[in-house]
């Protein structure tokens, strides 16, 4: 659905974007991930024809982005922006129409976007009275307002309470399984973890981390472990570990890449009273941090 080839985009003397490429599968959820200022939504402008890359191509579905359809491509941007002072309805109207929808059409859109968030009833009200998370919402509804087949979401959950995120999934996992495609960017790796099967980790610019999420935790997780010691041991041997954390009597460490877990776990229960030892499969978190920080 969605394809970016070495795709290169520089600010003066700042690399935003470098030779990064990667595929979007349809009918999936796609992360986006990255510190700040990694080069995320740079990259998304350039998918969604804002911005023009130096180099390198995109494309989406048949054809590259700038002959897109409108309809086709939803966007919900980091930095929001709704008109204030007019009505919520006439506003998601509005935006219907400049997608290339009828008048009834992006009526009846409205209505259906405005029953599923329970927000009908304030249809007539002015955007500005509606607190921020309302907001957002309304910005949602704004992206999705066509059906979009890719729909691009950049920290979708910001301001969002509890309910209206798990509300959010499940649109957002409604869209999947419609066969739409979703790309999402977000800080928040749980809500990754939830909800995308693929990745892309970029940082400074360049992609660090591509594939499916549930190999990169598997890979991730090769050489790390997890001790549950029957008493805190008061000294831990060093070299058994690359790095480790101990809290209480539970040990989560690295182990150095020549040291196999058959072996770390012969010498460990060898050394100390141990009542129990497991991979431990990191979070993406995990990962992000350890390769954000290399
Ligand atoms: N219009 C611009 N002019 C100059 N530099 C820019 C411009 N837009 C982005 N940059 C720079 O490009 C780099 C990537 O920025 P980008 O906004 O894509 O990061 P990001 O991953 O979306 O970050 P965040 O998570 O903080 O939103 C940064 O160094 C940023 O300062």
């Amino acid at each position: 659905m969605l394809k970016l080839e070495k795709v290169t985009k520089h600010f003066e003397k700042v690399h935003a974007v470098q030779d990064v490429s990667f595929q979007v599968n349809r009918g999936s959820v796609y992360g986006l991930l990255g510190p700040n200022g990694a080069g995320k939504t740079t990259t998304i402008r350039m998918i969604m024809n804002i911005i023009q890359p130096d180099s390198g191509t995109i494309r989406i579905g048949d054809g590259t982005s700038g002959g897109t359809d409108s309809r086709m491509l939803g966007y919900l941007p980091e930095e929001r922006g709704l008109y204030q002072k007019r009505k919520i309805r006439e506003v998601i109207r509005f935006f219907g129409q400049l997608k290339g929808l009828s008048l009834k059409e992006a009526a009846d859109h409205c209505q259906i976007w405005l029953d599923r968030f329970g927000m009908s009833d304030q249809a007539d009200r002015k955007v500005s009275e509606l607190s921020k998370g309302n907001q957002q919402k309304i910005q949602f509804i704004v992206a999705t307002v066509s059906f979009p087949e890719l729909l691009i979401l950049d920290e979708p959950f910001t301001g969002l309470d509890p309910v209206n995120q798990i509300i959010l999934k499940d649109i957002i996992r409604e869209f999947r399984d419609e066969g739409k495609t979703i790309v999402l960017s977000t800080h928040q790796m749980d809500q990754v973890e939830q909800l995308c099967d693929h990745i892309c980790l970029i940082n400074k610019g360049q992609v660090v981390l591509e594939g499916a999420l549930a190999s990169i935790k598997e890979k991730h997780g090769d050489q790390q472990i997890e001790i549950r010691f029957k008493t805190r041991p008061e000294k831990i041997a060093t070299g058994l570990f690359k790095s480790y954390d101990i809290q209480n009597k539970i040990l989560r460490g690295y182990l150095p890449d020549d040291l196999s877990f058959k072996e770390a776990v012969r010498r460990l229960t060898d050394m100390w009273d141990i009542e129990g030892i497991a991979r431990y499969t990191p979070s993406l978190e995990d990962i992000f941090i350890k390769l954000v920080e290399a």
